[in-house]
C-alpha cells in the first residue's frame, strides 16, 4: 500500500487559479509531467505521483481590516507526496516539500503530517519531559533555566564563579550562551569539568540536582566528538544550534546511544526562516514538530511578552506541537524564552502550563542583589504562581526580598 507525507501550505495570490497550482505543485514535485506521459509510462509512474488532497480557497472578506489575513486572498493547499519518492530523513523530506517550492512566489509551508514509516525513523526526544523530571527529581512545578550571560572573553574561573552563582539561586538547569563557542579560553571540557565542580558545590546548599547544557560546536563532521567530549567530562545535558546545522545534525547526536543526556534546541537563525505570514515556514512546524521529530528534549522560543517576542497564537502552537500525544514519541519541554523575568512567571504558567521550563538570562544575572538572588526570586514567583497568589502579596512576606527586588524593577505583567 503506497503511504504518504503531507504538506499543508498556504498561497497568496490576487487571482491564479489555486486548483491548478495545487495539481502543479503535486506533479511538478513529484514526476515531473503526466499529461504528456506515454499511457504505458503512467501506469509504472502513478506510485510516485503526488497527489491534490485538498484546496481550500480564501476570498478577501468584505470590510476587513488593510493589511490582515482576511483581507487577502488565498488557499490552503494539502498535498500527498509518496514516500517512495524520499529517503526516510528530514532533509529529503523538507527538499521534497519545500526545496524548490520554498522560492517560488507568496507560500508558506503550514505543516507535514508524516506517514507512520517515516514516523519510525525519527524516534524523537530520547528523555522527553518526563525523562528530564526524572533526572531532577522535579515534577510538580514548571523547571527554572538560567542562561550564561557575559561569556564571550572570559576566563575558566570566571566562568566558574558565574556558574555557581547561578546554580546557588535554586536554578534547575543552566545553559551555555548559544554564542560560547570553542575556544581557547574555556574549551568545552575544561568548562564542564569547572561548572560541574561548582554544581557540586552549589548543591551542597541547595540540595538540589542541576543540569549544565554545555555548547555543542564546531564543524559538522566534529560534534558528535565535541559532544562526547562534554559528556565524558562530565555534562549531563547538551546546547545545540539545531537551525545553523539542519534537523539531521540534531537527530544524528538524539540517536546517538553515547550521548545519553537531554539536548536542549536553540532557535537562533530561525527567524530568518519564518518570516510573516506569506513566506518560510511556520513556526509551530519549524520550533516544534520538527525539533520534537529529529530529538529535542527541550525547546527555546520567543514567549509572546518578552524582548524578542511572537504572537501569542503561535507560542502556544508550538507548545502544543511540542507536548500533544503522539503515540510513542515523547513530548519535549516548551521555554518559551528572551526578556523573561519574575514579573512574567504568573501568564508563562498560565500559558504555558506547569510542564514548560522557565528561562532568563537578563532577568536572573541583572537582579539588583546578584545573580543567585536572582534565581530565587524566580523560584519565589513560581511558588506564588502555583499558589494562586498575587506576585506582589507574596514578595511582601519577610524572607521574599529577592522576589520584591525584582518586583520594583521590572515590575508585573497583568
Ligand atoms: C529567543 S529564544 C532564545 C533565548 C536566549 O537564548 C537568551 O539568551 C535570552 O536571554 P535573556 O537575557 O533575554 O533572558
Amino acid at each position: 500500500m503506497t503511504s504518504f507525507c503531507t504538506a499543508t501550505y498556504r498561497a497568496f495570490d490576487e487571482k491564479a487559479d489555486f486548483h491548478k497550482k495545487a495539481t502543479g505543485i503535486a506533479v511538478g514535485l513529484t514526476v515531473g509531467s503526466w499529461t504528456e506521459l506515454p499511457e504505458a509510462k503512467k501506469k509504472d509512474m502513478e506510485k510516485h505521483l503526488g497527489q491534490v488532497v485538498s484546496v481550500d480557497v480564501h476570498e478577501p472578506e468584505a470590510g476587513a481590516a488593510p493589511g490582515s489575513l482576511a483581507a487577502e486572498r488565498y488557499a490552503d493547499i494539502k498535498i500527498a507526496y509518496p514516500d517512495v519518492n524520499f529517503s526516510r530523513d528530514i532533509p529529503a523530506l523538507l527538499v521534497t516539500a519545500f526545496g524548490k517550492l520554498s522560492m517560488d512566489g507568496r507560500i508558506r509551508l503550514l505543516d507535514l503530517d508524516v506517514s507512520d514509516g517515516f514516523r519510525k525513523t525519527c524516534p524523537g526526544p530520547k528523555f522527553g519531559i518526563h525523562g528530564v523530571q526524572e533526572l531532577l527529581g522535579v515534577h510538580d512545578r514548571p523547571l527554572l533555566m538560567s542562561i550564561f550571560k557575559s561569556v564571550v572573553g572570559y576566563e575558566l574561573p570566571e566562568l566558574k564563579e558565574q556558574f555557581y552563582q547561578q546554580a546557588l539561586g535554586g536554578v534547575d538547569l543552566i545553559k551555555d550562551d548559544e554564542i560560547l563557542f570553542e575556544n581557547p579560553l574555556t574549551p568545552i571540557e575544561k568548562r564542564v569539568e569547572a561548572c560541574m565542580a561548582a554544581a557540586r558545590d552549589a548543591s551542597k546548599q541547595t540540595g538540589q540536582k542541576l543540569l549544565y547544557a554545555a555548547n555543542v560546536t564546531g564543524r559538522t563532521s566534529q560534534l558528535r566528538a565535541q559532544a562526547k567530549k562534554a559528556i565524558d567530562a562530565g555534562a549531563n545535558a547538551l546546547l545545540f544550534n539545531v537551525l545553523a546545522y539542519g534537523f539531521d545534525a540534531l537527530q544524528e547526536l538524539a540517536e546517538d546511544p553515547d550521548i545519553n543526556v537531554p539536548i536542549a534546541a536553540h532557535p537562533a537563525f530561525s527567524g530568518a526562516m519564518y518570516p510573516p505570514r506569506h513566506y518560510g515556514v511556520a513556526p509551530q512546524l519549524l520550533l516544534g514538530k520538527l525539533m520534537r521529530l529529529a530529538g529535542a528534549d527541550l525547546v527555546l522560543f520567543p514567549s509572546p511578552y518578552g524582548s524578542v517576542v511572537m504572537p501569542k497564537d503561535e507560542t502556544l502552537a508550538i507548545a502544543e506541537s511540542l507536548t500533544r500525544h503522539e503515540g510513542a514519541l515523547k513530548p519535549s519541554f516548551p521555554v518559551p524564552s528572551a526578556g523573561i523575568h519574575p514579573g512574567l512567571v504568573p501568564l508563562l504558567l498560565e500559558d504555558f502550563g506547569v510542564r514548560s521550563v522557565v528561562n532568563a538570562g537578563g532577568g536572573i544575572h541583572g537582579h539588583p542583589m546578584g545573580t543567585a538572588a536572582g534565581g530565587q526570586a524566580f523560584r519565589q514567583a513560581i511558588d506564588a504562581a502555583l499558589q494562586g497568589v498575587e506576585l506582589e502579596a507574596y514578595a511582601a512576606e519577610p524572607g521574599r526580598e529577592q522576589l520584591k527586588a525584582a518586583i520594583e524593577l521590572w515590575g508585573v505583567k497583568k
